[in-house]
């Protein structure tokens, strides 16, 4: 693991089957996937390819059945129960993918930032000034008396985000937040969600189905069938009249056997199937048709 040693999070061939009376399903099958500190990264995939389960594994709500999950200094296949629990009150936050199930209808939305505190025995004094920080910082400041049914859905998302945050995490797990949310609502819980990766200094990962959503991130890891599949990488280049653009480019995801998936597209227009032909270049591979 000498080459992760920086980063934050290391999943390596993370496997975690579901097992239901005899059927058994395969949420990951494999997945790969290393995020350093305070980047901000978008996870996308067709509905059931795992991205929840990812979450909930980073979250320590769920355990790996195997392979390699760490965060931080935590290895989440082999914590105790005490260890878990301390894990998920201080070194992360989650935003479930329901927006209702994050929240508690009979709090206001200080009552909810300031429980997590409490759990974690924070002096009064600092749970009532870390609670308004936090509700400011998140844009909600003004509504900190209000109940949930008495916010909007942003608003909600935001009070969500503003609890997740409450025991100062360093990372910050996000499923589906603006799921449920149109379009200008969404771009503002995101955009606040970038705030926090970029102000307090917080690694986010975030999932979505939202194209528009993952193009504003520098990272976006796709995942097809319970793997890695994919990395779109975006940056800023400076053209020679000095105006800006952004440039994305995709990247395929080789795990430590040095297996990648080859996309569907690409296997179809070559007809590539069971066998092809790697060959060495200097500076490149080819894979040919086995014809
Ligand atoms: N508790 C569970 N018991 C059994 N199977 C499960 C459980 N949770 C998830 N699965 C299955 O694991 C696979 C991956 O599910 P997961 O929720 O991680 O996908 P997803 O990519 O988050 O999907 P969506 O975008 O629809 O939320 C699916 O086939 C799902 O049916």
């Amino acid at each position: 693991m000498s080459a992760d040693a920086a980063a934050l999070i290391v999943c390596e061939s993370l496997v975690r089957i579901y097992q239901t009376g005899p059927v058994e399903v395969q949420a990951l099958q494999g997945l790969d996937l290393v995020v350093d500190k305070g980047e901000m990264v978008a996870v996308v995939g067709a509905s059931g390819s795992g991205k929840s389960t990812l979450l909930s594994i980073l979250a320590g709500v769920d355990a790996p059945t195997a392979g390699r999950a760490r965060v931080e200094q935590w290895d989440l296949l082999t914590m105790s129960r005490a260890d878990r629990v301390r894990y998920r009150r201080h070194t992360v936050g989650f935003v479930r993918q329901q927006t209702a199930s994050n929240l508690i209808p009979y709090l206001t939305a200080q009552q909810m930032v300031d429980l997590p505190m409490t759990a974690a025995r924070t002096p009064a004094r600092e749970r009532r000034q870390r609670s308004a920080d936090l509700l400011e910082a998140l844009g909600v400041g003004a509504l900190a008396g209000r109940r949930p049914g008495e916010l909007s859905g942003g608003q909600q998302m935001r009070v969500a985000i503003a609890v997740a945050l409450a025991n100062q995490p360093h990372v910050l797990l996000a499923d589906e937040p603006t799921g449920e949310l149109d379009t200008a609502t969404s771009a503002e819980v995101f955009g606040a969600l970038r705030d926090v990766n970029r102000d307090l200094g917080v690694t986010v990962v975030v999932v979505t189905h939202d194209p528009a959503v993952s193009g504003q991130v520098e990272r976006t890891v796709s995942i097809r069938d319970g793997r890695t599949s994919s990395e779109v990488l975006r940056r800023t280049a400076t053209a020679d009249d000095g105006g800006t653009h952004v440039i994305a480019e995709e990247y395929a995801v080789m795990d430590r056997a040095g297996r990648i998936q080859v996309p569907r597209d690409y296997r179809e227009a070559l007809a590539l199937t069971r066998r092809v032909r790697l060959a060495l270049e200097p500076d490149h591979i080819t894979i040919r048709p086995d014809a």
